[in-house]
């Protein structure tokens, strides 16, 4: 049976991606709270001689009762099914009936650890998605791959979310998440890296569930998917450090995490104060952070604002086509970053070619560690939504051995790139740069790093303008027996380079070398930031727009 030949509830909620939705919410009313509903048997004060029937007629009075007093804290709900699965034929009734009374504005997780082959896990989708009114996320375990992840995450579902079980919150889960891998990180922070990938590959919303028990795990987790959304489970009843975890799993915003509390809300004298003391508690650690933040770092990052492009964040375009126009989030950010630290600037600039540009990108003004951190994190990402680069199937290969930064602007940028392929992503691919003139002392010669010889290169570079520099590392690569199979860059400026030249300077590299070139940015999304975010651009106007518009009418390819 497919999903679309079945009867099914109708899903009110509109297709806000899960985590804008979230994220809106979360800022509303300023709340990183996520109230669990689970009518334990326990908590219903019925005789154990009550029928089923009374049972059901419980748990929602139950739910309903808690969800009346904090839906002005909640920044979303999160029923666990298992009550309502041990409930009998009525319990899925039951949960219906508790859907519908939550607001349609707040997000709602349907707790089901589920995990099974992909036919299987379409069917649990399903069940989920279309069966249940208002479930905007759920939990899902991992361990069997991404083909297990995909069917609640992607196509008819790409809206939805899921947070993967990374650390769970029990005692056990140091029996076989915390177990370390040959690669020398635990099969939990293999999770937090691969659920990071997935989410760039594949444009899925993924989260993760990392114990509030483990304030340890939870570091590590933040350090490994430094972009994801954490659910940290354990606060209350399971005796978790709530400002500890707080303080490890919070991102740079101060944002980024869910604290879910079930029976520390339920079984408070009233829920509603128990709901609205943890919001208070919870947010004196988020101001505590973010003004120690701000202290650390006069780059002030906090309070973002904008808007991500909701079909962008369904899509898996690479912006190594330069007629791609959607912008996905890890674009948005670069965009964003490069504008705070200068790099990104619109006015009028005469470049090297006597051209007028209504924009210019430095690359030498990525000159603080935050600054190439971001930088590293927004091409290792370029790389891994790019199928030219990285194979696409679960295991996510990447096509090259070695990234080569050719001197001088390319050996940082290489540097930063592996790196955060690593730690982003999880993938170690060797790196190596040249240097302009010969040493004539110790191991001589212009190449250092990894070897080259025989392997399969991707050269990193800030902008290709006449493309001589990445032919010069063409060269270079063949002569010591490398194949050069692609280039990553920062900015595709997809310009003709002459007016009767049909194409740009990266289209002619492509052409002439036969290699890939991806970027992270390209013009024409350059194009769509400003007609969607102007207010992001400081001291821009109409003409900004239009200048762009015009350069590209006249010279864009
Ligand atoms: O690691 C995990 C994953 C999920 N849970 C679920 O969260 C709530 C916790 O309930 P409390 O009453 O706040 O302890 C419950 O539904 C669990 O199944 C978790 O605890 N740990």
């Amino acid at each position: 049976m497919t999903s679309s030949t079945s009867t099914s509830t109708t899903d009110t909620r509109n297709t806000t991606p899960f985590f804008v939705k979230l994220e809106a919410r979360c800022k509303d009313i300023q709340s990183l709270l996520c109230v669990g509903l689970d009518p334990h048997f326990t908590e219903l004060q019925l005789p154990a001689t009550a029928t089923l029937e009374q049972q059901c007629d419980a748990a929602f009075s139950f739910c309903k009762t808690i969800i009346d007093a904090t839906q002005q804290y909640s920044a979303c709900y999160k029923p666990n099914a298992a009550f309502f699965e041990a409930l009998g034929d009525h319990g899925m009734i039951t949960l219906k009936r508790v859907l519908q009374e939550i607001p349609p504005e707040i997000p709602v997780l349907l707790d089901v650890k589920r995990g099974d082959i992909g036919t299987t896990a379409a069917a649990y989708a399903q069940a989920a998605f279309q069966h249940l009114p208002n479930v905007d996320a759920v939990t899902l375990s991992p361990l069997m791959g991404w083909d297990s992840i995909a069917p609640f995450v992607t196509e008819q579902y790409s809206h939805k979310g899921a947070f993967l079980l990374c650390k769970t919150s029990n005692p056990g889960s140091n029996d076989l998440l915390a177990l370390n891998l040959s690669t020398n990180e635990t099969l939990f922070e293999r999770i937090a890296a691969l659920s990071q990938q997935w989410s760039v590959q594949h444009g899925a919303s993924l989260g993760l569930v990392v114990g509030a028990t483990d304030a340890s795990a939870l570091k590590k987790a933040r350090t490994a998917a430094s972009n994801a959304w954490i659910l940290a489970p354990g606060v209350g009843a399971q005796g978790g450090d709530l400002e500890a975890a707080l303080e490890a799993g919070l991102n740079a915003e101060g944002s980024g995490m869910l604290i879910p509390v079930s029976r520390g809300i339920s079984q408070a004298e009233r829920p509603g104060v128990a709901a609205k003391e943890l919001v208070d508690a919870i947010n004196a650690v988020r101001d505590k952070i973010v003004a120690g933040n701000n202290n650390n770092n006069n780059n002030n990052n906090n309070n973002k604002t904008y808007d991500v492009d909701m079909a962008a964040t369904s899509s898996t375009t690479s912006s190594s086509s330069s007629s791609s126009s959607s912008i996905q989030p890890y674009q948005m950010e670069f965009l964003e970053f490069s504008l705070e630290v200068g790099v990104l600037k619109f006015g009028s600039f005469t470049l090297k070619s006597g051209r007028i540009s209504p924009y210019f990108f430095n690359a030498g003004l990525f000159a603080t560690g935050a600054a190439l951190f971001q930088l590293g994190n927004a091409y290792a990402a370029a790389i891994m939504a790019s199928t030219e680069l990285v194979d696409s199937n679960s295991s996510s290969t990447p096509k090259f051995d070695v990234l080569f930064g050719p001197a001088y602007k390319g050996i940082p940028l290489g540097a930063v790139v592996s790196a955060a392929l690593y730690s982003q992503f999880g993938i170690n691919v060797g790196y190596a740069y040249n240097r302009k003139e010969a040493k004539d002392h110790g191991e001589g010669g212009t190449l250092v790093g990894a070897s080259l010889t025989g392997q399969r290169v991707l050269v990193v570079d800030d902008v290709i303008t006449a493309g001589t520099a990445i032919r010069e590392s063409y060269d270079l690569l063949q002569g010591v027996g490398a194949t050069m199979v692609g280039v990553v860059i920062a900015l595709d400026r997809a310009e003709k380079r002459s007016l009767d030249d049909p194409v740009s300077a990266v289209q002619a590299v492509q052409r002439d070398l036969g290699v890939s070139v991806v970027s992270i940015v390209n013009l024409p999304q350059l194009q769509t930031f400003l007609e969607q975010y102007p207010h992001l651009v400081s001291g821009s106007d109409e003409t900004t727009l239009e200048s762009v518009k015009d350069h590209r009418a006249k010279y864009g390819v």
